[in-house]
């Protein structure tokens, strides 16, 4: 989900709701770190960020956790809290490799 902080409400990010698969790539040469989500049933990228420094990973609540970069905040809603950890983790220890 992307936080419309114009309308203060969050919106499903990509044309639709709908369930995703995301992803943290690491590109090997330049120690960089990206998320990527992708619609499930159409594969659309719903989500495609660089994995910055100085990024600080808040986890709202067990199964919501959110995000922000110079432009905007990402949430995402994890389908169990078991995903949601998963993610967490994966998520600092590339915030802490950088
Ligand atoms: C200092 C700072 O940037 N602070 C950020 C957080 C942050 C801290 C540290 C580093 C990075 C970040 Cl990102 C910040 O405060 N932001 C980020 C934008 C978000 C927007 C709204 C308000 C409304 C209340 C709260 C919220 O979102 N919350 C509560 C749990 C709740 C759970 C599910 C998601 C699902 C969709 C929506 C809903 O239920 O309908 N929803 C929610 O409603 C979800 N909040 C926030 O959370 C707000």
């Amino acid at each position: 989900m992307i936080y419309d902080d114009a309308n203060k409400r969050w919106i499903p990010s990509g044309s639709s709701s709908g369930v995703s698969k995301v992803h943290i790539f690491q590109h090997n040469f330049q120690n960089s770190f990206r998320v990527v989500g992708r619609k499930l049933q159409d594969h659309e990228v719903v989500i495609n960020c660089i994995i910055a420094r100085s990024l600080k990973y808040n986890q709202a609540t067990p199964t919501f956790h959110q995000w922000r970069d110079s432009k905007q905040v990402y949430g995402l809603n994890f389908s169990s809290k078991e995903d949601a950890d998963a993610f967490a983790k994966a998520m600092n220890l590339a915030v802490e490799t950088i």
